[in-house]
This record gives C-alpha cells, sequence and structure tokens, in this order.
C-alpha cells in the first residue's frame, strides 16, 4: 500500500511539472487559437540555456534560472513574431504546421550544437528525503510540487480578474470584435505566447536536475502536457493542473502494475480518449472566423505526362543513376507514399493527423507478422496488411475521431506515441529484429533491394504511383466531394444529407492503409525487420511539415516534400556522408520552409502549378440528367413539429412551440430578431436537439434523427448565413446534393470513379433558379444573389417534402425577392413541397405565404392567413407595427420576363 502511495506522491510531483509545461500551453492557445507544437522545445532550450550558465559559466542557480527563462521568453518571442504572426490570415492548419517546423528547426539546432548526449546539472533545490508514515519523497519534488500550485492559482487570479486576463478571453471568444473594441489582438497574442514560452522554460529548468538536460526527454515531454491541456479544454488552468497530476499519477503507477515497457507512454492517449468519449465532440476551435484553408488539387491526370515521367524515371533508375541516387528515388517514393496519406486525411478531409508514420509501422509489422510467422508470399501479405490497417485506423478512428480540429491533432500525436511505446518498440508484440524468411519476390521477381537495388527502386515507384492513382480517383469521384464538402462546412454537408463522421472515418482508415503502403516499403528494404525507427511519433510532425511545405492538396506535393528528406535528392545532390548534413537540411530547409509558407501557404506543388503551363483539359461535360423524364411531384408528406423548447443555457430559445406545414403549402415564419425563428428550424430540420417536444413527418417520428437523417428523410433547408461548399463549383454543391449515398462508391471510387450526371431534380433546379452559366463556377466568384439562390436550388436538388428557407431573401433587391417568391409557388403548387419560410421581407410573406407564423420570444404568438395576422393586435404590438403592409396575399404581380440574371447581364 505504501509502495503506491509513494509511487502516487511521486506521480504528483512530476505531475506538476507536467502541469507547468501544459498550463504554458493553454496561455499560448488562448491568445492565439495555435497548439504551440514547438512548446516543449523551448523547455528544451531553457534547460540548456541553464545548464550553460550554471555549469558551464558557475552562475548560481539565482542569476542562472533567470538567464534560461529569458531565453525561453525570446525564443516563444521570434517564434510568434517571426513565425505564427506573419502567416495570421492563414489556416490554423498553416499556422500550427509552422509551429511544428520551428520545432523541427530548433530541434535540429540544438542537437547540432549538443548532440544527443545526456548533461547532468545540480540540484536546484535540497534534494534530501522528507519521511512520513515510512513514506519518503525528496524535498526537491515537494517543492516543485508547491511552485506548480502556487503557479495554476496565480494564473488563475490574474486571467480571471486582470484587464490582460480579460482581454485575452474576450480575444478568444471574438478577436473581431475585441479588435473592434481597441484591443490589439498581435500584441495579445505575442505576450501570451511569451508568457506559455517561460512556463516552458520553468518546466525544462525544473526538470533538467531530475531527468538530466537531453533533447529528446525533454522535447517528448510535449505529448502528455498536451494530453492534459485537452483535459483542461485549451482553457481551464485548474482542469489542467488536475488533469496533468492524473497523467503523472497514473503514468508512475503503471510502472508499477504493468511489466511490459511502452505502456506508461500509452498513459496519456487513453486518458485522451477517455475524456474525449466522456465530454463528446467539439471544443477548442474557433468559431468566430471563416478560415482560409488550403487549395486542394482536381485529381484530374494526364495519362501520357504520367507514363513520360514513369517511364522516364525506370530509364534513369536502370542505365543512368548509381547506387545513392537509387536510394534517394526509394526514399522519395517511400516516404512519399506515408505523405500521400496526409494529403487525403489532412489535405481533403481538413484533420491534422499526426499518427501517419503510426500506421506506416503498423502496416509494416502486419505484413512482417505475415511473412515470417504464416509464411505468405510477399504480394498477398502486403494486400492482407493494408485491409488490416484500414481496419485498424477504422477502429483507432471511432474514439478518435470524437475531436475536431487541434483536439483531433493532439489526440492523433497521443496514439502516434502510445503506438509507438507499446507495439513499435516492442519486439514482443512486433516481432523486430526477425530475419525475413527469403528473398522478396513480386510476381516471381526477386527485387530484394541488396541485390537488386535498383528494382526495389522501381517497385517504390510503381507503389507511389499506384496510390497516387487511388488517391486522384477518390479526389475526382463522388467520396472526394463528399470529403470537400465536409472539409468546408461540416453543417452544410449534414445539409446535404451527408454524414460526416462516416466521410472522416473512411478518410482516416483509408489514409492509414496509404501510409502502411509507405511503411512497409520503408521496412523491407532491409534484410531484417526493425521498427523502432522511423516510425517514432515525431517522425509523423517532420512529416507534416515536410507535406505541408510540398502542398497538402496536391499529390505532388508529397514527391515535393520530401525531397529534403534524410537520404533524398537534395542530401544526395550535396554528396555528404556526415551525420550532420540531414540536421543542417532540416535547419536550413525548416528556415526556408517558413519564409517560403508565408507567400504560398498552398505548397510548392500549387506554386510550381503557376509556372507549369499544362494543355487544358478537354471542357467540362455539358449538364445532362441521368433519367429524362421531367420531375414529378415530391412524396406528399406533413412536417409536424410539437411542443419544441429549446434553450441554450439560460436563454429559452423556443418554448413550447409547435407547427406544422403540409404538402404544397407555404409557410412563413415571422417575428422580431431573436424571437427564435432559426432555432425553430434547426429543430425540426436537426441541426439543434430541443430540450422538449417531436418531429414528425408524415407519420414517421424523426425527432430523434441527426440532421442528415432527417434530409434523407426528405428534408431540405438553406441557411441564413449561405453555408455553401465555396472549395466546390456550383455543379459540384449540386451534385453533393444529390449523389446517391449508398457506401458502394467508398469502395468503387478507388479504381472507377464514375462522373455523376445531374439528375432530373437538379437539373430542374438548375432551370428553375437559372444556373445554367454559373455550373463551372465557384460560389465566391458569384454575386451575393446568385450564391443565395445556389444555397436554395442546393436543398430544392435533392427533391424534398418539405423544403426550410432561412431568410432566402436577404441581400436580395425588391424585384429579385419577388421573383423568389414565384419561384417559391411553383415548387410548391407544381411539385408539391411543402415550405417553411423564415422571412423578414413583409411583402414577400404576405404575398406567397397560405399561412403565417409569428414568434416572439421564443413562442408562438400567431398562427393564420397572411390576412389574420396582418390585423392581429399581438402580432402588430410586437412585430408589425401600424404601416399597413401593401401586398396582397398571393397575388404574383412580377412577371418573370426580365430575370435576375437577364438584369445582372444588361447592367454590364
Ligand atoms: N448557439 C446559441 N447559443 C446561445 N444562444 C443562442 C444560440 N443560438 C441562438 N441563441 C439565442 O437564441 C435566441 C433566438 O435566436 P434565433 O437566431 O433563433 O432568433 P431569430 O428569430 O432567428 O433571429 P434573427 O431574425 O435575428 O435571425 C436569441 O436570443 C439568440 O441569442
Amino acid at each position: 500500500m505504501n509502495g503506491a502511495i509513494q509511487l502516487a506522491l511521486v506521480g504528483m510531483s512530476s505531475g506538476s511539472l507536467l502541469a507547468l509545461t501544459a498550463l504554458g500551453i493553454v496561455i499560448a492557445y488562448r491568445g492565439s487559437g495555435i497548439i504551440n507544437f514547438s512548446h516543449g522545445i523551448v523547455g528544451t532550450v531553457a534547460a540548456f540555456a541553464y545548464w550553460e550558465l550554471n555549469a558551464g559559466q558557475g552562475l548560481s542557480p539565482v542569476l542562472a534560472v533567470p538567464g534560461a527563462l529569458l531565453a525561453a521568453a525570446l525564443c516563444g518571442y521570434l517564434t510568434y513574431r517571426l513565425a505564427i504572426q506573419r502567416m495570421a490570415r492563414m489556416s490554423t492548419l498553416s499556422r500550427t504546421s509552422v509551429s511544428l517546423i520551428v520545432l523541427v528547426v530548433v530541434q535540429s539546432a540544438l542537437t547540432l550544437r549538443y548532440g544527443a548526449d545526456e548533461r547532468i546539472v545540480q540540484p536546484i533545490f535540497p534534494t534530501d528525503p522528507v519521511s512520513l508514515f515510512g513514506i519518503h519523497l525528496g524535498k526537491d519534488r515537494i517543492i516543485t510540487f508547491f511552485i506548480a500550485t502556487v503557479l495554476v492559482a496565480l494564473l488563475t487570479a490574474c486571467y480571471g480578474r486582470t484587464r490582460f486576463g480579460l482581454a485575452t478571453a474576450a480575444q478568444v471568444e471574438n478577436p473581431i470584435a475585441s479588435a473592434a473594441l481597441g484591443i490589439s489582438p498581435a500584441r495579445i497574442a505575442t505576450s501570451n505566447w511569451v508568457i506559455g514560452s517561460v512556463f516552458a522554460g520553468v518546466a525544462g529548468v525544473l526538470l533538467a536536475p531530475i531527468v538530466g538536460v537531453q533533447i529528446v526527454t525533454l522535447t517528448h515531454l510535449i505529448v502528455p502536457a498536451l494530453a492534459a491541456a485537452l483535459i483542461g479544454g485549451l482553457r481551464s488552468f485548474p482542469l489542467t493542473y488536475l488533469g496533468a497530476l492524473l497523467i503523472g499519477v497514473t503514468q508512475a503507477e503503471v510502472t508499477r502494475y504493468v511489466a511490459t515497457p511502452g505502456w506508461a507512454d500509452a498513459v496519456p492517449f487513453l486518458l485522451i480518449v477517455l475524456v474525449m468519449v466522456w465530454r463528446g465532440t467539439g471544443g477548442g476551435i474557433r468559431t468566430a472566423i471563416v478560415e482560409r484553408r488550403p487549395k486542394v488539387g482536381d485529381g484530374h491526370i494526364r495519362p501520357f505526362i504520367l507514363l513520360t515521367l514513369v517511364g522516364g524515371s525506370i530509364l534513369l533508375l536502370t542505365l543512368v543513376f548509381d547506387l545513392s541516387y537509387v536510394t534517394a528515388m526509394t526514399i522519395t517514393c517511400t516516404y512519399g507514399i506515408i505523405l500521400l496519406s496526409s494529403v487525403v486525411i489532412t489535405g481533403y478531409t481538413g484533420q491534422l493527423s499526426l499518427s501517419q508514420f503510426s500506421f506506416a509501422g503498423i502496416g509494416a509489422v502486419i505484413t512482417g507478422l505475415l511473412l515470417t510467422r504464416t509464411g505468405m508470399p510477399f504480394l498477398p501479405a502486403i494486400a492482407l496488411s493494408l485491409v488490416a490497417t484500414f481496419v485498424v485506423g477504422a477502429l483507432l478512428g471511432v474514439p478518435l475521431l470524437r475531436t475536431r480540429g487541434v483536439n483531433f491533432a493532439v489526440a492523433t500525436l497521443g496514439s502516434a506515441v502510445a503506438i509507438q511505446g507499446v507495439l513499435l518498440q516492442n519486439p514482443t508484440y512486433s516481432g523486430a529484429y526477425t530475419p525475413l524468411p527469403g528473398p522478396l519476390t513480386v510476381f516471381g521477381w526477386q527485387v530484394d533491394s541488396l541485390v537488386h537495388p535498383e528494382r526495389w527502386a522501381v517497385v517504390c515507384l510503381i507503389a507511389f504511383v499506384l496510390a497516387g492513382l487511388v488517391v486522384a480517383n477518390v479526389r475526382r469521384g463522388r467520396v472526394g466531394r463528399r470529403m470537400i464538402a465536409v472539409r468546408t462546412n461540416e453543417r452544410a454537408a449534414e445539409s446535404v444529407g451527408l454524414n460526416p463522421w462516416r466521410v472522416r472515418l473512411y478518410a482516416f482508415a483509408l489514409a492509414a492503409a496509404i501510409a502502411a503502403l509507405g511503411g512497409i516499403l520503408v521496412v523491407f528494404r532491409q534484410p531484417t525487420m526493425v521498427f523502432e525507427r522511423g516510425f517514432a511519433a515525431f517522425d509523423s510532425i517532420l512529416g507534416i511539415s515536410q507535406v505541408v511545405l510540398g502542398g497538402i492538396g496536391y499529390i505532388a506535393g508529397p514527391l515535393l516534400g520530401v525531397l529534403g528528406h534524410p537520404g533524398g535528392f537534395i542530401s544526395t545532390l550535396l554528396d555528404s556522408d556526415s551525420a550532420t548534413t540531414p540536421l543542417w537540411i532540416a535547419l536550413v530547409g525548416g528556415i526556408l520552409s517558413i519564409w517560403y509558407l508565408q507567400a504560398r501557404p498552398d505548397g510548392a506543388a500549387e506554386g510550381l502549378g503557376r509556372h507549369i503551363h499544362l494543355p487544358r483539359r478537354s471542357r467540362p461535360a455539358p449538364v445532362t440528367a441521368t433519367t429524362a423524364a421531367p420531375p414529378g411531384r415530391v412524396p406528399e408528406r406533413t412536417l409536424r413539429g410539437q411542443g419544441l423548447t429549446v434553450a441554450f443555457g439560460g436563454v429559452v430559445a423556443v418554448d413550447d412551440a409547435s407547427l406544422d406545414v403540409g404538402p404544397g403549402e407555404i409557410v412563413g415564419l415571422i417575428g422580431p430578431n431573436g424571437a427564435g425563428k432559426t432555432t425553430l428550424i434547426d429543430a425540426v430540420t436537426g441541426a439543434t436537439r430541443p430540450k422538449a417536444g417531436t418531429v414528425t413527418l408524415g407519420d414517421k417520428p424523426i425527432g430523434s434523427m441527426r440532421m442528415h437523417r432527417r434530409v434523407r428523410e426528405g428534408i431540405g433547408r438553406s441557411f441564413q448565413s449561405l453555408e455553401l461548399f465555396d472549395d466546390m463549383t456550383v455543379a459540384d454543391n449540386l451534385k453533393a446534393s444529390v449523389d446517391a449515398r449508398s457506401g458502394s462508391a467508398y469502395l468503387t471510387d478507388l479504381v472507377w470513379p464514375r462522373p455523376t450526371a445531374f439528375t432530373a431534380g437538379a437539373l430542374a433546379a438548375v432551370e428553375l433558379f437559372e444556373l445554367g452559366p454559373d455550373l463551372d463556377r465557384l460560389p465566391t466568384e458569384l454575386p451575393y444573389g446568385r450564391r443565395r439562390l445556389v444555397g436554395i436550388a442546393r436543398a430544392v436538388a435533392a427533391e424534398p417534402s418539405i423544403l426550410c428557407l432561412d431568410e432566402p431573401a436577404a441581400g436580395l433587391s425588391s424585384t429579385e425577392s419577388a421573383e423568389l417568391g414565384v419561384l417559391l409557388r411553383r415548387l410548391a403548387d407544381e411539385r408539391g413541397m411543402g415550405v417553411l419560410v423564415v422571412e423578414h421581407d413583409m411583402e414577400l410573406v404576405m404575398r406567397v405565404c397560405d399561412r403565417v407564423i409569428v414568434m416572439e420570444r421564443g413562442r408562438i404568438i400567431a398562427d393564420g392567413t397572411p390576412g389574420d395576422v396582418r390585423r392581429d393586435p399581438r402580432v402588430i404590438a410586437a412585430y408589425l407595427g401600424d404601416e399597413p403592409t401593401e401586398a396582397e396575399p398571393r397575388e404574383p404581380v412580377v412577371a418573370r420576363n426580365e430575370t435576375a440574371r437577364e438584369r445582372e447581364e444588361a447592367e454590364q
């Protein structure tokens, strides 16, 4: 028992140091919205500075500690000012990647200066033990715990009460609003980043006497620290502190009960998963800013260029290249495949995964076990491993994908450390160091890399091409459209019937399988299986920085990014055998990358594409429908919501509201701002979960269904804030809405992505809203009014029984608004759609609606014909006022002989 308590106390002490690092991460995040992955290395810088000043210069700790903290502060300041701040307009992904590159740069610089050896420093505090009830603990441990506890209390008080703390909180909540209040976002962010770095420095200096000064140990502290920060929701100091203590204690106890090495490393990951499952999705992501996402390629392959490149490479490999270049080609292709997996999960789906190299390792382990334990031939073993890694990816994805954004990045990094410790570094499970049973053959052709390095290089090249073709197919097909839709806007993706979670899970599993192929080729270059090196969690960090530099949205991106990889083409060109060359490449390359990404955040592949003018592809296929039959009437069903109540904290946005919308009926939903109209639409469409009430469509209760399921049942919707897929053309926006949602595309798109034709319903929507000339344009290229029509057309294309429109006429001129009224009437009369329309344009509402529902402060105060509602004294008092509304119900006054488009063209 005493042993367990002793370990718990030791764990609390190391947990308190972890807490200091974690608190620094939270501080930097609160100020900048960015996870500082270079945080651990800042602590390492402080530890080395302390060692230099104390052991080297002989300064006492009283002087050496402030000196070391100053170094940490300077490191943080320079990182923020020179790297992060200059990318302020870039996506979180780009800025986070820059912090990863900073980590690589500083780590390389430190390794060049100090090597990998451990330095010993004298204790700062007395280490003699204190004994209580038979439990012994060093005084330094107790003092450390005390310092961390005092600091967390100070932080909580400071950020909760001071003007600086409140300004930081205001900026996190809404940077645009806080800037409007005169709070300089840059100054707040820099100050927080520097304070965070000082915390990293304190942790580094206090840890130095305990674990020694060594780059790897201190830098890797970032992983459990991130887990603690995540437990604190990247926001709460006390929760982060408690999370760190929990991790420290659990890690200490695990070493007592589990003899197998690696499990203590897995603790942060397991805790992250537990917290995420308990807390659910979301959290930690800024919502006030619409981010600029990295550009993605279109996945179109030009067969002639591809064949020329492959043929040329094979000729070079077999006839021209010497061994060093053959090796460079092998390394480029194998690591290129692993990075290609990031294009799928991070480029196309927008999820920053830091576990891709772990999946590469898992794929290699499975293949190794199949080869050595079952004697299976190489190719079938590869095929089976890819399938198995896909399944492993899917299984791991289930808990990991409960997180989003930065949380997902942290969770994947945690999983990478767990996989590294438990599987890859553990020969008992991985079967590492086992010699291969015999020479590897592919279709009877010996490809052993020691005997036939050029053949092995050709195999790797072909593997890259095949993996690239799969990724290109996915990008061009329905699945790619789903991924981009989910990346762009999950809510909008759900509103067209997509299940974002399933799309992200598929992308994660597919990326795992692709990474596995690369990992297999990395390992089986050697005659003995080694998994320890090359698949570490921090390799994924290096990998992400490479692929972001190359172009995370492009298939060529990984190839360009991996040029600087150790043993790749750049180090071969430099013709140096020195062990420091890769470090110099990482250092100089990293600094250049930061500079390059500031100008070209989409990476080198995109930059290159601007300069290379390839022959234009043929024009896109003309718009045709899958069936010649004109769209008929939609299935007639009544939408009924009863007793709906929605509350946000203390605000009751919708209070016991009931409504119904029948087939062919247009129902207006009006009321003052904040009355609860949008929330009511959200409640019936599934975008928000009511506290009470039921929703039925026809006879079917749909109240427990998520939005995408309700959409498939026959409810379409448009949004007040448009929420279009801005990275896709108008045609693809519509296709995303009508794509068959069968699961088969997930399989068939890998090899044969069929072009999606417009359904009759989509074609009818194109004609009705006159979107034909805009189909090939991006929504952002259209005037506001037309973008609004695209949003409505996207919902109409799926031929819903009930169409819910949130302020469809906002931003339209009065003539356009009247035209819209005519179109809505046609949808109701000719197609039988029920339309629920939230609108402030009373002309439109009174003219086209069969019935009008009026809300005030969450309650429905009137429900009747436009005439009745207009005369209702409560409605007049609450919303309409005494001004008579000119329009007469249901009499279209605008002839459709001059359309919005014709007018626009005439104006031009
Ligand atoms: N996610 C949320 N969190 C907290 N409060 C919310 C949230 N969404 C809406 N509210 C609050 O609920 C109330 C109703 O908002 P809602 O947007 O539904 O009104 P509305 O009638 O659509 O207004 P408008 O005409 O301005 O769009 C408002 O007080 C709003 O501030």
